[in-house]
């Protein structure tokens, strides 16, 4: 059964992006927001991690227990859902199709696992790794950040170095940005995307 290609042939390609946690993932999307209020849309994954401080349920992400989690992909309610430093997270088809009703650009956060499975669905997105410019640094941000206990940074570090290897993998991004200076790191994404953008705006005018 088509679930996306029909919805997706009309309107914008989705965007994957991927990467190591700690990469600047979230930093680029939220720019992309503030630029592009209503064109884009954020895929709101499901999680059995803690919220953070600031973060709000069902913006961020739908804080779930295992449990319930566990039953909606029996109920076959997820695309794709992974295990990534001892929580789950997964993708609902609900959250990408609220965003694609609205015609809007459907952004994904989603780990290596994640592309992998994606790449088995008919959703056809645009695929992007974001990349720090070197372990250390990623280190660095991460710890800057305070959101981590030791442990988990430990497990983020150790994630970061099989994702940077699996994502050398040919053909497997169609771009990978090395978030060094977050501006040239804006300005590569904006331009891989400026196709997209163009007929998100376009259908906006009609
Ligand atoms: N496969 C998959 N990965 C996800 C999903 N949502 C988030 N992730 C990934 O899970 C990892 C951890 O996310 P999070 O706990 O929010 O930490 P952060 O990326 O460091 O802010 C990141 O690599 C995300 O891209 C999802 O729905 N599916
Ligand atoms: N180019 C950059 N230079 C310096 N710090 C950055 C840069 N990009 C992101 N950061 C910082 O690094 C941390 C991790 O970024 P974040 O967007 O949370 O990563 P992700 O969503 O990939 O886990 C944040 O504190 C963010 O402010």
């Amino acid at each position: 059964m088509c679930l996306f290609v029909c919805v997706a042939m009309q309107g914008p390609r989705p965007v994957v992006l991927s990467g190591p946690s700690g990469a600047g993932k979230s930093t680029l999307i939220k720019k992309l927001f503030k630029d592009y209020e209503n064109i884009f849309g954020f895929s709101v994954s499901h999680t059995t991690r803690q919220p953070r401080a600031g973060e709000v349920n069902g913006k961020d992400y739908h804080f779930v227990t295992r449990e319930e989690m566990k039953k909606e992909i029996d109920a076959g309610e997820f695309i794709e859902h992974a295990e990534f430093s001892g929580n789950m997270y997964g993708t609902s088809k609900g959250a990408v199709q609220a965003v694609q009703a609205k015609n809007q650009i459907c952004i994904l956060d989603i780990d290596i696992q994640g592309v992998k499975n994606i790449k088995k669905t008919d959703l056809n997105p645009i695929y992007i790794s974001v990349q720090p410019p070197s372990i250390d640094v990623l280190e660095k941000r991460l710890r800057d950040r305070q959101t981590e206990t030791e442990e988990s940074l430990q497990k983020r570090l150790t994630a970061a170095r099989v994702d940077l290897e699996l994502s050398k993998e040919p053909g497997l991004f169609d771009l990978v940005i090395i978030n060094d200076d977050l501006e040239k790191a804006y300005s590569e994404l904006k331009e891989q995307l400026l196709k997209e953008i163009q007929k998100a705006q376009e259908s906006r005018k009609s």
